[in-house]
């Protein structure tokens, strides 16, 4: 792969990727640097609003030391649309053969989603090492992942979907886990509300678990 950002960069720069639902442009910039004033500085911007590319343009500019990236992503007109707005990486909930060979051809690095060894194995043999577990808690949570992980541990994985501070302890636990993937520090009251303050004291408490839980 010829990607400028490796998918190890990207798990290795945060133990949280915050999946970002941005409904209103103008929340781009203070959702970002709430998520940055907690120490998260690595976004997920997911392509599920028409103002998604917007916003990883406007947050690529503002936050050059970021690592902004595109979620969601389940097309390659998507992800040449995300790559021209900035995206240093791209998310996908999946993991389709015409994704993944788009992908190795970007300069651009693709986290797919699986959810099965069948899926993660298909992934290894087009060179995907870095994964997602998506949606971890409905497919059985981090008991599932371990034993899906067993006989591939060549490959690291961010666990994704219905991850909180609850489970957060037993996702860490895991070896082949790097990094993982959740919303629950961006809530849909705070946003709607505009409360940035609360964006970032739930960033900030999130880093600290997932520090110590390390440590
Ligand atoms: O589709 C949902 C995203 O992966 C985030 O999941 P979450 O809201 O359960 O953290
Ligand atoms: C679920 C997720 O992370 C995505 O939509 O790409």
């Amino acid at each position: 792969m010829q990607w400028v950002v490796s998918p190890a960069a990207v798990f290795a720069a945060s133990p949280i990727v915050p999946v970002m639902v941005i409904k209103r442009l103008e929340d781009a910039l203070p959702m970002a640097q709430a998520l940055s004033e907690g120490g998260i500085n690595v976004f997920e911007i997911t392509l599920r609003t028409p103002v998604a590319l917007d916003a990883i343009r406007l947050v690529s500019e503002a936050m050059p030391q970021a690592l902004v990236g595109a979620g969601t992503v389940i097309s390659a007109e998507q992800y040449d649309q995300a790559v021209a707005a900035g995206a240093k990486f791209v998310i996908s909930p999946g993991a389709t053969a015409a994704l993944l060979k788009h992908a190795a051809k970007s300069s651009v690095a693709l986290i797919p989603g699986t959810a099965t060894p069948s899926e993660m194995m298909a992934a290894l043999e087009l060179g995907y090492d870095h994964v997602k577990f998506f949606p971890a808690e409905a497919n059985g949570g981090a008991a599932a992942l371990k034993a899906i992980s067993a006989p591939l541990p060549q490959l690291r994985v961010c666990p994704t979907g219905g991850v909180s501070p609850k489970n957060l302890a037993d996702y860490l636990a895991l070896s082949c886990v790097a990094t993982v993937g959740g919303s629950w520090m961006i809530p849909n009251d705070a946003v709607a509300q505009q409360d940035w303050q609360k964006v970032a004291a739930l960033s900030r408490e999130a880093v600290k678990l997932a520090t110590d839980l390390r440590s």
